[in-house]
Order: C-alpha cells, then structure tokens, then sequence
C-alpha cells in the first residue's frame, strides 16, 4: 500500500493550536480577566473560599457603615476591601484565561462535521456527528475529518492530529493493535479507515479537552482541601479574637468602630494565600497543558511532585510500536516454504499490526496469495490475546484431520505443545535467543496434525527503540526516580531493549495482572508510583498507578484509565511532569509560608494605631512612623489588597525550581518567602502611607 502525505494547509481549520509560551505574562491579560473576576463575586461562587468570603461580607458592612456614617475613611476601606475580593477573582480569571484561548481553538476542531454512516446493509447515509452514537460506523476518507472518537476497524491511514496536538507530521492510524484510536476533529490525509464510534457525541476526548482547559472540571485536591481547612481555622481564630477586642476596648474607653474592625480582621486572616490558591492549581495544570500534556486530575499533578517509581510499557511507549515481521527461520528439517505457509495461515484473521506484517512478508518474499480465497470456510481463528500470548487457527485438512496452527511467545508455545508431548528442539530456542539478544520479537510457529506437534520455525519481528531514551531516564535518574520497563515480550528481548534505552530494571513476560500486581507492591512499599503504557493491556496497570500517563497513540481503554494523556506520546514527558508537580507544590508552599509572615507585619501597622490612644507604651510599636492611625489603617488594608496582584505572575509563572534535595529547597524557601514576607509589609506600606497621608481627611 502506498501512502501519500498531504501537508496541512494554512488555513485549515485544524491548524495548530497556538501554545502561549509559558510563563508568558502580561498587564493586558489582567484587563481583559476583570469581567470574569466581576462575575466571580457570586457570593455562591466566594462560599468555597472562606477566607475570600469572609471578605466578601465584611464588604458588605463596611459599605453599609459608609453609607449610614459617611467618611473619607471609610468610603476608602470600604473601596479597599472589594478591590480585595476582586483582585481574589482577578486572579482566578487570569489563571483561567490562559486556558480559554486554547478551548476557542479546539471548538473550532469541533465544528459540526457531517458523518458517513454505514448502514448494516452495506449502504451509507449521511448524519451530522453530533448524532453519532456508540458502536456506529463511519467511513472517513482522506481529506475529510473524523467525526467522533473511535477505533479504526477497517483500514490503515495517515492521521493529521495538530488540531489536537499541535503536531503537524502525521500520525498513522490502523486497525487491529495499539494505534487503532482516532480522535474526532482529526483529519484524514490518505486513504480509507473504518471506524466505530466508542464516545458518545458531547462526551469525547476534544470535549474532555475543553472541560479541562476552562477548568470547568476542576476539583480541589485533597491537599488544597487540607490547606484550606487550615486557613479556614486561623480565620475563625482571628475573627474571635477581633470580636472580643470590640467590647473590651470598648471597656477601656477607647471604642472602635465596625470599619476599623473589619479592617483589622482583613489584615489579620491569610488572605495572600487564599486569593492565590486556586490560581496555583489552576497554573499547574495549564503549564503541563504547555507541554501538550491533559491531566486529568490536580490530585495526579500533585503526586507527580513526589514519584519515586516509573514504570513503562515496552511496545509503543519505548519502542515506536510499529513491530514489523523482517525474516523467517525454518526449524531443521522444515523448508521455508512450510514455514511460511503455517505463519500465513495462522495471521490470515490475525488483525494486529505484527499479524498483517506477517502476511505481507509472506507475499513479498515468498509470493504467497495474502487474500486467498477458500480459506477460512471451514477454519475457526483463534485471535491474539495478551494472556494467551499466541495467535492462529484451527481447520480440518484435506484427508478430514483436526490441524491447529498457533504463532506466538516462545514460551507460550512451548507450553501448547509440550501438552502434546513435544518439546521446542535446541536449534530453534537458538534462533529464539539469538533474535531477543538482538532486541527483535521471536514468534515461533507450531502445528498440530491430530495428536502429533511439530515446531516449525521463527518469525522474527523487529521495533525500533525512540531516540533519545538514555540521557532522558538518566534524568530521571538524577531526579531520584527509579524507571522500571514491564513488557510483555520474552526476557532477553526485554534485557536488550532496556539495556538500549537505559532503564534500571525490567519485567519480562508480563501479563496485565503482573504489571498491576507490580504497581500495587510498589505502593504498599510506601512508593508514589507513575506508569506510561499505551495498551488496553496496560489499561488496569494505568488506573492503578498514582499518575498514569497514556500514550496518544494508545487504545482508547488506555486513555480512558490514566489520568493524564501525553499529546506528544513520548514516556520522557514524565521529566517535564515531574519537574510542574514539584513546582506547584513548591509554589504554593512559598506563598502560604508569605502570606502568613506577611500579615504578623501587619499587626505592627495596626495594632499600635488602633491602641495607642489607650496605652501610648504601644507608640514604640509604630516603628515605620506612619502619619496617624487612619493613614495606618487604609495603608495596611491597601497593601494587603495590592500584595494579591503583584504576586499574581509568580502564582501563575510558579516559583523557580531547581533540581535539588527536598530539605535544602524547604530551608531556601522558607527563609526567602519567611523573611521576606516579614519585611515587605514594612517597606511597602511606609511607602503607602506617604500617599495616603496626603488624602484630605485621613492624614
Ligand atoms: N499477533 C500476535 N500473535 C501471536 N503472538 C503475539 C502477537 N503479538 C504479540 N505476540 C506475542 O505476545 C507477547 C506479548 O504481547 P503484548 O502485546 O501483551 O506485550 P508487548 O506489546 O510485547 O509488551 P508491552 O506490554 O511492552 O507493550 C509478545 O511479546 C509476542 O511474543
Ligand atoms: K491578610
Ligand atoms: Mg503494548
């Protein structure tokens, strides 16, 4: 089959996806993020966070106190304290913003598609793809965009992905093995494929997609759920205590009013952090989303921060997957002619990639008809199956005897015929070895005439390992993750390919039981385990796994049961994963470390105005010598608004991270973000005060 590449056109609709490069932060964004942070101020939408909410009522009576009792001060801290919850919003919309840019995009990948449908009679109608349900067939030919999600059943093609992925090479995309998946808004560039639907119209992975990047999926993590019950605390704290200075200062003949106490209070509670939280997690996200990686869940992204253990599929995640048959290896005595005619015969049903690559070589080499005719009348097929590890058929000969053909693991077969009393002979379990030694697939071809087995060669099978494996798990390495390659394939290919990719241990013939039993042993180890695979045979290994990454290439059954999915399928990805996990963990860690110091400061603005009247001993406390208590107060509250917005980009962008022992980053961390959460205050709002002072009516 010839295929023939066409390039993407400029105005495609499935052009590339704009990436906005990461870290990229501008003024604008905040402008056009305000109708967003406007309509956040739902109070149903404050009630999940309860710092911002306390802000948001304490608002509300300070502008009703300023209505009843009109002040200069307090219109200003009235004014001050909704900026406050709006620069909350402001940068939950921005952190949003970044993602909603993208979803216009893949709308437009998602722009109604008019399907083919094949009717059971053979005939196809024409039905728009949004009434596309499950298990119906589509016939997509080249130049025409697949409707829906699915699994090609019929055909090979070449794939454009970029609407998806951003990628413009094309992708090829087949029926039968681990690249059958196809995802709507894709483009066909060649050829004809088959597909049956297996997501119903609003639920598919470009749905998904735009669920994700909007954020309208998100849910707290159960570390953001811990910090905010944390939070939630110090503020009822902080709240009982300034409830119970109205009536003791009160008792001291120095009475406040509701204003300055709800100032005091807003100074006083983690407000830094409880603006900024949601942003941090909604940042993390879209930073992986840069590198064209859709998580899932935040709870994964957080766990990626902590990976102790990576384990990989061999075919299709460290290899291409595009394992092909290259040679075939009579057993003694056998001619070349028997072999290949039993392993034709064994994959005429055989519908993986390795089964067609068989039937071609056999065409190619040995001139055999791969679309006969009068077979298969009377055969049954027995398909490929990851527990059987075998493949073939069984027929009724000429002279009326039970034949059965099976290829597969040279184990697997051993197994099958030792059943019939014959043992795999010497030569042949040479060829076996020497083509795993050199990292190929053995396959070895058996049959059984009646109750007589025969062994009658190996069919060599060749993949070829993704470039630039090694210095990717040596990083790895560096980074204190142990990669771990789990393969179905036979021990000495598997020795092979891991010492080329440069992993550090391997598991050989490996059902997809044992690659989950391996995750499990793993985790009550006390280990965070990570796991690549693109299979359905890695499907429950993915599920069970801390942070399962599948393959774009995979199966749908494996995408399904990660909770990431690599755009680019490439198990290095895991690096850049990593390396965002430990970021956003680190970041919000610096900042609720700032926001806590930040407002101890605060009490040395506050308190001695608020108290200095009573006991003047508290005068000494006002080191920064601000002009008088109101100047104070409106300074400290127009810091505490204005610290939310300067630390937007760094909530966003994350704390810089370099590659180094946990303790060593906590200690940098806390005494960067401790101290200097401690000394800005006094900085900035001396220098607020030289402003406000000059206000007619507070200086
Ligand atoms: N079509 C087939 N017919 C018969 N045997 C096969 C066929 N395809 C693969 N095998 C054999 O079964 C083994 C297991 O295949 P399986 O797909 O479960 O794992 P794998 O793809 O080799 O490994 P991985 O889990 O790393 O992807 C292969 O190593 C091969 O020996
Ligand atoms: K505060
Ligand atoms: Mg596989």
């Amino acid at each position: 089959m010839t295929i023939e590449l066409r390039r993407p056109r400029e105005d495609d609709v499935t052009a590339p996806a704009p990436r906005i490069a990461d870290g990229l932060f501008s003024p604008r964004q905040l402008i056009e993020s305000l109708p967003g942070a406007v309509r956040k101020l739902d109070p149903r939408h404050m009630a999940r966070n309860p710092v911002m909410f306390v802000v948001l009522v304490g608002s509300a009576i300070a502008t009703g106190a300023a209505i009843v009792e009109p002040t200069v001060f307090s219109c200003l801290i009235a004014l001050w304290l909704w900026f406050t919850v709006l620069f909350a919003n402001l940068a939950e919309s921005v952190a949003e913003g970044r993602g909603k840019a993208q979803a216009a995009s893949l709308r437009k990948a998602k722009q109604n598609t008019v399907s083919r449908r094949l009717m059971p009679s053979g005939s196809e109608e024409s039905v728009p793809a949004t009434e596309l349900k499950v298990g119906d067939l589509v016939v997509v030919e080249a130049g025409e965009t697949i409707p829906g999600d699915g699994d090609v059943i019929e055909g090979i093609a070449t794939v454009d992905e970029s609407a998806i992925t951003g990628e413009s090479a094309p992708v090829i995309r087949e029926s039968g093995g681990d690249r059958c998946a196809v995802t709507g808004g894709t483009t066909v560039l060649s050829d004809r494929i088959v597909v049956r639907i297996t997501a119903p119209a609003g639920h598919t992975f470009v749905d998904r997609m735009i669920a994700l990047v909007e954020g309208a999926s998100r849910r707290k993590t159960p570390n953001e759920i811990a910090l905010d019950i944390l939070l939630a605390a110090l503020t009822i704290v902080f709240l009982f205590a300034v409830v119970a200075i109205g009536p003791m200062s009160a008792y001291a003949g120095a009475e406040q009013g509701p204003v300055e106490l709800i100032a005091l209070l807003v100074c006083l509670i983690p407000t830094t952090i409880g603006a900024l939280l949601s942003a941090i997690g909604i940042a993390g996200m879209d930073r992986l989303v840069q590198r064209n990686v859709l998580a899932m869940s935040g709870r994964a992204v957080e766990a990626a921060g902590d990976i102790d253990t990576l384990l990989l599929d061999k075919t299709g995640t460290i290899t291409f997957g595009n394992r092909r048959a290259t040679a075939l290896h009579p057993a003694p005595g056998v001619t070349e002619a028997e072999v290949a005619g039993a392993a034709r015969l064994s994959s005429l049903a055989d519908t993986t990639p390795e089964g067609r690559s068989i039937v071609e070589l056999c065409a190619e080499q040995y001139r055999l008809d791969p679309e006969p005719t009068g077979v298969g009348a009377d055969a049954e097929f027995v398909p490929f199956s990851a527990h059987t590890r075998m493949s073939g058929l069984d027929l009724t000969d000429a002279e009326g005897t039970a034949v059965r053909i099976r290829k597969g693991a040279a184990d697997a077969v051993g197994r099958w015929t030792a059943q019939f009393g014959t043992t795999v002979p010497a030569a042949v379990t040479d060829l076996v070895t020497d083509i795993a030694r050199r990292g190929g697939t053995p396959l070895v071809v058996a049959r059984v005439s009646g109750t007589t087995a025969s062994v009658l060669g190996v069919v060599e099978l060749s993949d070829v390992v993704k470039p630039g494996m090694s210095q990717r798990f040596a990083q790895l390495r560096s980074m204190g993750i142990r990669t771990v390659m789990v393969t179905g394939d036979n021990p000495l290919t598997a020795k092979s390919i891991a010492a080329e990719a440069g992993v550090d241990d391997f598991l050989a013939e490996a059902t997809p039981e044992d690659k989950l039993a391996l995750i499990r042993s793993e985790q009550d180890g006390g280990r965070l385990v990570a796991m690549t695979g693109d299979g359905t045979n890695d499907a429950p290994a993915l599920a069970q796994a801390d942070v399962g990454v599948a393959m774009n290439t995979g199966t749908s059954a494996a995408k399904e049961a990660g909770n990431m999915v690599d755009l680019d399928s490439d198990p290095t990805k895991l690096i850049d994963i990593v390396e965002i996990g430990k970021q956003l963990l680190i970041t919000r860690g610096a900042l609720t470390t700032f926001s806590l110091s930040n407002d101890l400061a605060k009490y040395f603005a506050i308190l001695p105005a608020l108290f200095s009247g009573i006991y003047p001993q508290l005068a000494a406390l006002n080191i920064m010598g601000l002009a008088t208590p109101q100047s104070a107060i409106l300074s400290a509250v127009i810091f505490n608004a204005l610290v939310i917005v300067a630390l937007i980009p760094l909530a966003l962008k994350g704390v810089r991270y370099r590659p180094a022992a946990a303790s060593s980053l906590l200690g940098r961390n806390l005494l960067v973000y401790g101290v200097g959460g401690v000394v800005t205050p006094f900085v900035g709002i001396w220098l607020i005060d030289l402003v406000v002072r000059l206000v007619p009516g507070i200086g």
